[in-house]
C-alpha cells in the first residue's frame, strides 16, 4: 500500500483520487474548499465536479495540507494551471516543515501565462529540490467522467526517473484503467497543453454544422503544428505519436465530455467566451494556452496557421467563419 496525496478536488483530482483508493492504496485528496471535504467525507459524492459519481467510502477528503502530505511517497498535483504555483508554494511550506522527500507528481495540462512553462517547471521552482525526488506527469486520453465509470482508460506517466513512474503506474492501474510509462516529460506536458487548443476548434467546427472529414481534417493538420512546436522546444518526436501526444488529441478532439471540446461547441453555435466560460464552471484550460503559444510560437519562429486561427477568434473576435475561410485559402502546398 502507497501513501499519497492528490492536490485538487476538481473532477480530474477527485478521479484519480479514487482510483488509487479502489486499487488499495492510502489516498488523502486535499481540497481548498472545506464544504468540499466534508462532503465527500460524508456523502462520497463530489456534486459539483462529478455529480453523478459515487464515490469509494474509505477516500478522504481534507482541506489540511499538511495532514493530506504528512508521510506520503507521492504528492499528486492536479489544479488548474493558474493556480500551480499558489498551491505548489503551499506545498513546499509544508514539505519544509515535515522534512521529507515526496515523488512529486502532477496531471495539469496547460502552459503558465507569460512565462510560458510548463507546469514541471513550476513545481521545480516552487517546491525546492531537497524535497522531492522526481518529477513526474501523468496525460494521455482521459476523462474523469469516464474513468470514475471504469469506462476503459490508458494514460500515459512520463519522468525522467523510471522508478518514480514505475510507482505511479502501480498505484494507478487496475483491469480498468492502464497506465503506461513514458521517459519524455517535456513532450508528454507540452503535447497535453497543445491539444486543448485543437479541441476548442474541433468543437467549433461540429457546432457551426461541419462534420467528421473537417474534425479530422482540423486534428491530423494540428500534428504538424504540434510536431513542429514539439521538436524545437526538444520534445520527442515519437510522443506525439503515443498516448500524451495523439492519443490525447483524439479524445480531448472528439468527446463532449471535454470541456474544450464544449467550449469551441458553444462559439460555433454563437455563444461570446465569456458565455461559454460562465456556462461551464470548469477550467477550460485552452483558452491561457492558446494565448501562451500564440506568443511563444513567434519566439520559436514556428508556423502554427491553426492555433493563430482560434487565437484570433477567442482573443481578437475574428468570426469563426472568416477564420476557416482563410484557413482554407491558404497557397495550396505538400503535406509536411
Ligand atoms: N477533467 C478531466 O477529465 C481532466 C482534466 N485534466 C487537467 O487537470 C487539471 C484540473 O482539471 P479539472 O479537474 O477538470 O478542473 P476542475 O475545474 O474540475 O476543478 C479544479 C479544482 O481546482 C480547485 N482550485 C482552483 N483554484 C485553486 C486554488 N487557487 N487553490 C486550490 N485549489 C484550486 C477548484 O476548487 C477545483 O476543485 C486541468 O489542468 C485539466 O486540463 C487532465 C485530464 C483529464
Ligand atoms: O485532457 C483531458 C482528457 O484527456 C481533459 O480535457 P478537457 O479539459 O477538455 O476536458
Amino acid at each position: 500500500m502507497t501513501k499519497i496525496a492528490v492536490l485538487g478536488a476538481g473532477s480530474w483530482g477527485t478521479a484519480l483520487a479514487n482510483t488509487a483508493a479502489e486499487n488499495g492504496h492510502d489516498v488523502r485528496l486535499w481540497t481548498h474548499n472545506t464544504d468540499q471535504a466534508e462532503e465527500i467525507n460524508t456523502q462520497h459524492t463530489n456534486t459539483k465536479y462529478l455529480p453523478q459519481a459515487k464515490l469509494i467510502d474509505k477516500l478522504m477528503a481534507t482541506s489540511n495540507m499538511a495532514l493530506a502530505v504528512s508521510d506520503v511517497e507521492i504528492v499528486l498535483s492536479v489544479v488548474p494551471t493558474k493556480a500551480v504555483r499558489e498551491v505548489a508554494k503551499q506545498l513546499g511550506e509544508v514539505l519544509k516543515k515535515q522534512s521529507h522527500t515526496v515523488i512529486l507528481a502532477h496531471a495539469t495540462k496547460g502552459l503558465e501565462q507569460g512565462t510560458y512553462k510548463r507546469i514541471s517547471e513550476m513545481l521545480a521552482e516552487e517546491v525546492p529540490a531537497l524535497y522531492r525526488s522526481a518529477l513526474v506527469v501523468v496525460s494521455g486520453p482521459s476523462h474523469a467522467e469516464d474513468v470514475i465509470k471504469h469506462d476503459l482508460t490508458a494514460v500515459s506517466i512520463a519522468s525522467s526517473d523510471e522508478s518514480a513512474a514505475r510507482l505511479l503506474q502501480k498505484v494507478l492501474s487496475n483491469n480498468t484503467f492502464r497506465a503506461y510509462t513514458n521517459d519524455d516529460l517535456l513532450g508528454s506536458e507540452l503535447f497535453a497543453a497543445l491539444k486543448n487548443i485543437v479541441a476548442i476548434g474541433s468543437g467549433a467546427l461540429i457546432g457551426l454544422g461541419y462534420g467528421a472529414n473537417a474534425q479530422a481534417a482540423l486534428l491530423t493538420r494540428s500534428l504538424v503544428e504540434m510536431r513542429a512546436l514539439g521538436l524545437a522546444m526538444g520534445a520527442k518526436e515519437k510522443t506525439l505519436y503515443e498516448l500524451a501526444g495523439i492519443g490525447d488529441l483524439i479524445v480531448t478532439g472528439m468527446s463532449p465530455n471535454s470541456r474544450n471540446y464544449r467550449a469551441g461547441l458553444g462559439l460555433g453555435q454563437g455563444k461570446t467566451l465569456e458565455q461559454v466560460e460562465s456556462d461551464m464552471g470548469m477550467v477550460i484550460e485552452g483558452v491561457n494556452t492558446t494565448k501562451a503559444v500564440y506568443d511563444f510560437a513567434q519566439d520559436y519562429k514556428v508556423d502554427m496557421p491553426i492555433t493563430v486561427a482560434i487565437y484570433q477568434v477567442l482573443y481578437e473576435n475574428k468570426p469563426i467563419r472568416e477564420a476557416i475561410s482563410d484557413l482554407m485559402g491558404r497557397p495550396l502546398k505538400s503535406e509536411d
